[in-house]
C-alpha cells in the first residue's frame, strides 16, 4: 500500500463516472468539479468502461481495498452494472447515488458485486426535498431506497447535507432511520469552497452536540476519524442493531483529524488523478496511458497529498480558512 509523506496510507479509490446528473441540488460540489447541468447523454470526455477497469487494475496492485463509484449520477451510466462486474475482487464496491435509477437496477447492480449504497436524500417531505434539488422526484427515491434493501443493500445509507435550508430537518431524519430498520444516516456538513456561498454553513458542533446528548453509544470511525452516534436502546436480543439508528457525522471543514485520516485518491469522470475532493492543482490525466504509466502517476499523485483543512488551508487570527503560504506556488501553476 502506498502511504503520502503526512503518512497516510492510500486503502480506497473514489471514481466519479459522469459530471452530469437529473438533479439541480442547490449545494452540489459535483466533487469538486463544478457545474452538474448541461446536456445528459453521455459526453465524449467521459471515462470510457475499459479505461475505468485499467485504473482499477492498477489500483489492486497498490492494495486498494475498496472503491467508491460517483459523479454527477453515477446510475446515467448504463455500463454500471458492467464496470462492477469487472472491478478486481479484492476491492468493497460501493455506490453513492440520488436513488432515481435504483428501482430495476438495485438488483443487477448487486448481481454484479455491489456491496454497499448511500442515497441522497436531504428531506422527509415532497416540497422540501423539490426545493434542495430542484427536483420532482422524491417517490422515485424513496422507491429506490426500498429497492436497494430487498436486493440485500442492507444497511442503505441515506446522505443529507447539512445546511441553512435542511438544518430544522435534522431531527425528524434521526428519527426516521432510528424507526426504520435497515436505515442509517449520514450528516455532511456543507462545503461551501466549491459553491461559493458561505452564507449557507451551519455550526456543525451544535449537531454533534445534540447527538451526544441523546446517543447510547459513540464510536469514532478509522476514516477521517469520523463520529458515529447510536440512537436508540435497541430491543432485539438477537440483532443488537434492531430498533437503534446509526448516525455519522462527515465534518471535513471543523474536524481537526478528518483530512489527517483521508486514506483515498480521487479520480474524475474524464480520467484525471486528485489527490484531494477540494484541490485542483494536482490533477494529473491518464489519459491513453498504459498500465506501467498509470503506475507511475499514481505514485506521483499519491506523494503530492496533502491534508486539505488544517494543512493546505491554515486558520488566520480571525479564524478564517487562508491558503498556507508554503502551497501558494502549486496554485499559481493551476
Ligand atoms: N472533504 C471531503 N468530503 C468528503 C470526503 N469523503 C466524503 N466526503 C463528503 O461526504 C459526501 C458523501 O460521501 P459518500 O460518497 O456518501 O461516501 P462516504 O461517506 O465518504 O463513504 P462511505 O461512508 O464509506 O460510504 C461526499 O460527497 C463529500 O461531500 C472526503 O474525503 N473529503
Ligand atoms: C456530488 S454527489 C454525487 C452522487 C449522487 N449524485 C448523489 O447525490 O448522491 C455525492 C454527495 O456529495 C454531497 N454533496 C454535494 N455537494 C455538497 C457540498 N457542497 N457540501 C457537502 N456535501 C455535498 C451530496 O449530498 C451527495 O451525498
Ligand atoms: S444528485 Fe448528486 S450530483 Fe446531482 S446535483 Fe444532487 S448532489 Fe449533485
Ligand atoms: S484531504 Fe481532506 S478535503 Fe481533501 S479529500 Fe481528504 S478529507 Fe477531503
Amino acid at each position: 500500500m502506498l502511504t503520502d509523506e503526512f503518512g497516510r496510507e492510500v486503502s480506497g479509490v473514489r471514481v466519479s463516472l459522469t459530471d452530469r446528473c437529473n438533479f439541480d441540488c442547490v449545494y452540489c460540489h459535483n466533487e469538486g468539479l463544478g457545474d452538474t447541468r448541461g446536456p445528459m447523454d453521455p459526453q465524449d470526455e467521459e471515462m470510457e468502461t475499459d479505461d475505468v477497469v485499467r485504473f482499477l487494475e492498477v489500483a489492486a496492485e497498490f492494495d486498494i481495498e475498496a472503491v467508491k463509484f460517483t459523479g454527477g449520477e453515477p446510475m446515467l451510466r448504463q455500463d454500471l452494472e458492467e464496470i462492477i462486474r469487472r472491478t478486481p475482487d479484492q476491492m468493497e464496491v460501493s455506490l453513492t447515488t440520488n436513488g432515481t435509477f435504483l428501482p430495476g437496477r438495485a438488483d443487477d447492480l448487486v448481481d454484479a458485486g455491489l456491496a454497499r449504497v448511500n442515497v441522497s436524500q436531504d428531506a422527509l417531505d415532497p416540497e422540501d426535498f423539490a426545493a434542495v434539488t430542484k427536483s420532482g422526484a422524491y417517490d422515485k427515491v424513496l422507491e429506490g431506497v426500498d429497492a436497494a434493501l430487498e436486493a440485500g443493500l442492507d444497511p442503505v445509507k441515506l446522505n443529507m447535507v447539512v445546511f441553512e435550508h435542511t438544518a430544522g430537518y435534522v431531527p425528524e431524519m434521526v428519527d426516521h432511520v432510528a424507526e426504520n430498520d435497515g436505515l442509517q444516516l449520514q450528516l455532511i456538513e456543507y462545503m461551501p469552497e466549491l459553491t461559493g456561498r458561505p452564507e449557507w454553513n451551519i455550526d456543525i458542533e451544535r449537531v454533534h452536540d445534540w447527538l451526544a446528548e441523546q446517543a447510547a453509544d459513540i464510536e469514532h470511525r478509522e476514516m477521517h476519524d469520523r463520529r458515529r452516534y447510536w440512537i436508540g436502546e435497541g430491543d432485539s436480543s438477537t440483532d443488537p442493531n434492531a430498533g437503534r439508528g446509526m448516525v455519522e457525522i462527515v465534518d471535513p471543514v471543523e474536524n481537526p483529524t478528518f483530512c489527517a485520516n483521508c486514506h483515498r485518491v480521487r479520480v474524475t469522470h474524464e480520467g484525471y488523478l486528485k489527490g484531494c475532493l477540494n484541490r485542483n492543482d494536482d490533477l494529473k490525466s491518464m489519459g491513453e496511458m498504459t498500465k506501467p504509466e498509470i503506475r507511475e502517476t499514481f505514485r506521483e499523485v499519491v506523494e503530492s497529498r496533502v491534508p486539505y483543512y488544517g494543512e493546505y488551508m491554515i486558520k488566520n487570527g480571525d479564524g478564517e480558512w487562508e491558503l498556507n503560504e508554503k502551497y501558494l506556488e502549486d496554485y499559481a501553476q493551476a
